[in-house]
């Protein structure tokens, strides 16, 4: 049946991804609810010429999702394919959201995701492209739990790639692709029997964290921690897989009222007394952070939490062994410059994997360092130079920037980090020989660079 097709897409729709940074105008805005509609829409941008990108939750923190071409959001296309309890395979068209999936299908088939970053609010397709993490020293990045993806070329022809049985080959590039091979149809994850997690935090030297890093980061299921810029201290993470039951105190004054509000207006004001950064920072390690606590929680309660207001970060991955003389580079460089870093910056540590765009490709043990500054109401802060001095001392260790988070690296770069770099090029130029896949973003990953255009 042949759609009007242009009665699906919309003229006028402005894209903004999550915090705020980017955005653009789409010439014409899709939300197609079944498979034909997508293969349609395909066929018209190939006819009209046009470039489709398809764009998941919006949380990526940089251009990666816009276009001024075609943009295709699989929000309507987000139902739950399949749940085998024995096998715990969990199948999910492409924009079924991570967080329906924990409220909603995991819990009622009695299965978990065996690790998750810091939010849910994320689709099952975009939470792989980017290669999304979270921590711990014997898990790899969420995209190694995948076992199977369908994925829609430019011909509207499907494609079914799995780890073991079809398209093997193809399966190490699907699993972590920017959205570059095509549209991902559905995603098949492994997961485990759902479980809780008990979380101790407590508060820690740097130096102490960083003289015992191996200890700390083999000693529980998931580590990961703080450091709070302005100080000599950390708040480390524990948890464990548990059966006790769930024990969670919280408290609105604290995390909310002070965590949240209190804090957003100090560093408003610190926007223009830069000089106060530094002692809000001392103020609030001491007032909200440094202190031990535990609590019992399902497995995403535990692995989420709350990333606060409106923000830029940058993120990296580095050899575990590098992360000692990064971090004391970056501590060094804020104090001899001065600059206002605002807390905290988050230390987290996955598994090696094979997979070829994985920032942890080929590094038995990776440590990732994200760095943050918040907008607080709106207030753009600048971080041209912390960002700067991040990348240089990152980039001097053989460091992979996040897919999903600004970075300024180019074909080339990416040649010299990543051994699989030209395969992946191959069968994305096998896959798309015409690039209808990409923007602006991917050109400068893949070839012809170019400025991003779409900064807010
Ligand atoms: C508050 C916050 C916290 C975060 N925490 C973490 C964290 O703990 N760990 C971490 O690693 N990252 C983290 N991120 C980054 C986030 O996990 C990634 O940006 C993720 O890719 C966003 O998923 P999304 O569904 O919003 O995808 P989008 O940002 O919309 O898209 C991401 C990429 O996926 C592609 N894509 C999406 N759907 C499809 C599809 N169906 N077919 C083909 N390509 C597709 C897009 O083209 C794009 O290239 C965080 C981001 C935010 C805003
Ligand atoms: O992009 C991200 O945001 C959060 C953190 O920075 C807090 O907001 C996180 O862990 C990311 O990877």
């Amino acid at each position: 049946m042949t759609l009007d097709i242009r009665s699906l897409g919309k003229p006028g729709y402005k894209f903004t991804n999550w915090a705020t940074t980017y955005s653009c105008y789409p010439e014409l805005y899709f939300e197609p609810e079944t498979t034909d509609e997508i293969r349609q829409i395909l066929a018209f941008a190939q006819k009209k010429g046009k470039k489709v990108k398809v764009v998941g939750n919006g949380h990526s923190p940089s251009d990666l999702a816009c276009t001024t071409d075609f943009m295709i959001s699989l929000k309507r296309y987000n139902r739950v394919l399949q749940v085998d309890k024995e096998s715990r395979l969990v199948r999910v068209q492409g924009g079924c959201l991570i967080k329906d999936l924990n409220e909603r299908i995991l819990p009622a088939n009695g299965l978990a995701f065996t690790v998750q970053g810091t939010v849910s609010d994320l689709t099952a397709a975009g939470v792989i492209s980017t290669g999304t993490h979270g921590t711990g020293h014997d898990f790899g990045i969420i995209s190694t739990f995948v076992r199977e993806i369908e994925l829609m070329q430019a011909s509207g022809e499907v494609l079914t790639i799995s780890r073991d049985l079809q398209n093997t080959d193809l399966f190490p590039a699907a699993c972590v692709s920017l959205g570059a091979l095509g549209v991902i149809l559905s995603v098949t994850f492994k997961c485990e029997a759902a479980f809780n997690l008990e979380q101790t935090q407590f508060p820690n030297s740097l130096n102490n964290v960083l003289e015992n890093l191996d200890e700390y980061v083999t000693g529980s299921d998931h580590f990961r921690f703080f450091y709070f810029p302005y100080t000599n201290s950390t708040l480390c993470f524990n948890a464990n897989r548990t059966s006790k039951p769930k024990n969670v105190k919280s408290s609105w004054f604290w995390e909310t009222l002070v965590g949240y509000h209190i804090f957003q207006f100090f560093y408003w004001l610190g926007a223009f007394i830069t000089a106060l950064v530094p002692v809000v920072n001392r103020l609030l390690y001491r007032v909200i952070y440094a202190h031990k606590s535990e609590k019992v929680d399902r497995s995403d309660h535990i692995f989420n939490f709350n990333c606060l207001f409106k923000q830029y970060v940058s993120e990296w991955s580095i050899p575990r062994e590098k992360t000692s003389y990064v971090l004391k580079e970056i501590q060094k460089w804020i104090i001899d410059n001065n600059f206002p870093a605002h807390v905290p910056i988050e230390v987290r540590f996955v598994k090696g994997d094979d997979l070829y765009l994985s920032p942890a490709y080929g590094w038995k043990d990776t440590c990732y360092i994200n760095i943050i500054m918040y907008t607080p109401f709106n207030k753009i802060v600048p971080r041209e130079k912390y960002w700067k001095a991040f990348e240089k001392i990152m980039s001097d260790v053989g460091g992979r920037p996040h897919w999903a988070k600004d970075h300024k690296y180019g074909r080339e770069e990416f040649q010299n980090l990543y051994p699989q770099f030209d395969t992946f090029c191959k069968i994305r130029e096998r896959l798309d020989p015409n690039g209808m896949f990409l923007n602006s973003n991917l050109e400068r990953v893949f070839g012809n660079s170019s400025n991003s255009i779409f900064k807010v």
